[in-house]
């Protein structure tokens, strides 16, 4: 079966919560400045959306880590390619993910990044897959809880393919 693409959440709906999560955001950091960490390559779509929605000061940083490869499930091994080009120490941390699945690449990052004194750190994801998590990792702000179902779009990949789709998708026709 040839692959095909099924919209799970529709270009207005992903807009319209991002914009919520946004202003829940700079309530949340009113008179403060945020400084934004995108995971690399999958949270890059939403951060950048993300950071338009926020009405506070934002600084942004970049990680790219990576352990899904081509495949469906994670490998378990977290490979950091690129890591922060600045110090963590006495910011104002939200880290900003597309998804959340087994939890591994977080709860691995979120060690990591503790460690390097921020003064707060939350995380924000825009989707959430909780019915395959391994390792509990604590949410601060979701997007969207979704089914047990392999998406895309919206910055999320199938072997490096559809992150430039504007919606979420569900791949079908692949095992
Ligand atoms: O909760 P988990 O099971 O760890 O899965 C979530 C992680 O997997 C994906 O990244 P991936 O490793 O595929 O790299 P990418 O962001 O470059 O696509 C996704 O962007 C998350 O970072
Ligand atoms: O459902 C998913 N789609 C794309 N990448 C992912 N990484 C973890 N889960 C997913
Ligand atoms: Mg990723």
């Amino acid at each position: 079966m040839a692959e095909t693409i099924r919209v799970l959440v529709p270009e207005d709906e992903v807009d319209k919560r991002v914009r919520e999560l946004g202003k829940q955001i700079s309530e949340a950091y009113a008179g403060k400045q945020v400084h934004l960490i995108c995971v690399l390559k999958g949270g890059v779509f939403f951060m950048c959306e993300l950071a338009k929605r926020i009405e506070v000061p934002v600084t942004m940083d970049f990680m790219s880590v990576s352990s899904y490869g081509d495949a469906t499930a994670s490998s378990g091994v977290i490979r950091i390619a690129k890591d922060l080009d600045q110090t963590l120490e006495g910011k104002d941390v939200l880290v900003v993910e597309d998804i959340i699945d087994s939890g591994r690449t977080l709860s691995y990052l979120l060690e990591i990044l503790e460690k390097r004194n921020p003064n707060s750190m939350k995380l924000c994801t825009l989707l959430d897959k909780p019915d395959r998590r391994v390792r509990d990792v604590k949410v601060d702000y979701v997007g969207f809880s979704i089914p047990d179902e392999f998406v895309v779009g919206y910055g999320l990949d199938y072997a490096q393919k559809y992150r430039n789709l504007p919606f979420i998708g569900v791949v079908e026709g692949i095992e």
